[in-house]
């Protein structure tokens, strides 16, 4: 297949027809991370995560990945510390990959692509009072990114494996409760990488304070597989499309600067 070659990702993949570039845009996302000319910064805090698993309402399949939604209307599910100045309340997860192990992660580390990475999205509930708000404000939303590796199968990932099938086609939602997102992070989130960028989805707006996780968490292949199964298109399209390939190409760094927690 394409995968086993070391085929260039030439052909921009149908759902990324639309504006690959912001015009002006100069802190866009996703970027590669080159370790040796990341800046440790002693300023950077422990990060602070405080997910209540009682906030987890749904997940849905919106046509570009899947989400599992929080109820984001009290501060219950909150991420502090870390580069923020402020506390950021968690809306939402979800991840992107690949149609197989070769790619599939947004970010990459010294060009390093790993097979899916994970997003949990949050948005400042010191200054604004919906994600609406902030997503249009600089510094208005927090996203942990933590890459996947094929290897041992994530326990805490199954149960949100075994609700996709559920949601197979673009605008299909079920019931999902009472999950932490806390257990997919990795053990160690003391050593990441810090820098200022934008959504890596329309409407690529430029307010995301990313905090990209070193250490990747393992997932089996299977688990990854069953992302696989997922559909671009709805029920009633004729044609059905495989969710896969659902990145966005690494955008250039523009003189930012991109800080490390570690030495
Ligand atoms: N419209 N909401 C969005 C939220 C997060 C992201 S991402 N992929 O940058 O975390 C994109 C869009
Ligand atoms: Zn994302």
């Amino acid at each position: 297949t394409a995968c086993s070659s070391k085929y260039v990702l030439s052909q921009i993949h149908p759902m990324w027809q639309g504006p690959l570039a912001v015009p002006g845009g100069d802190r866009q996302s996703p970027i590669d991370i080159i370790q040796r000319k990341s800046v440790f910064d002693s300023e950077l805090k422990p990060l602070v995560p405080d997910y209540d698993p009682d906030t987890c309402q749904q997940m849905w399949n919106n046509g570009y990945s899947f989400l599992v939604e929080y109820d984001d209307t009290t501060d219950k599910s909150t991420l502090k510390g870390g580069p923020l100045q402020d506390k950021f309340r968690l809306c939402q997860f979800h991840f992107h990959w690949g149609e197989c192990n070769d790619w599939g992660s947004e970010h990459t580390v010294d060009r390093r692509l790993f097979p899916a990475e994970l997003h949990l999205v949050h948005w400042n509930s010191d200054k604004y009072s919906l994600f609406e708000e902030a997503v249009m404000e600089d510094n208005g939303l927090a996203v942990i990114g933590v890459f996947l590796k094929v290897g041992k199968r994530h326990e805490g990932l199954q149960k949100l494996v075994d609700a996709l099938p559920a949601i197979r086609h673009k605008e299909s939602i079920v019931e999902f409760t009472r999950f932490d997102a806390a257990c997919l992070l990795p053990s160690n989130i003391d050593d990441y990488w810090a820098y200022h960028g934008s959504l890596t989805t329309p409407p690529l707006t430029e307010s995301v304070s990313w905090i990209v996780m070193k250490q990747p968490i393992e997932v089996s292949h299977d688990q990854l597989a069953v992302f696989r199964s997922l559909l671009f298109t709805s029920a009633e399209e004729e044609v059905q499309k495989s969710m896969v390939n659902n990145f966005r190409v690494q955008q250039p760094l523009r003189g930012r600067t991109v800080r490390s927690s570690f030495s």
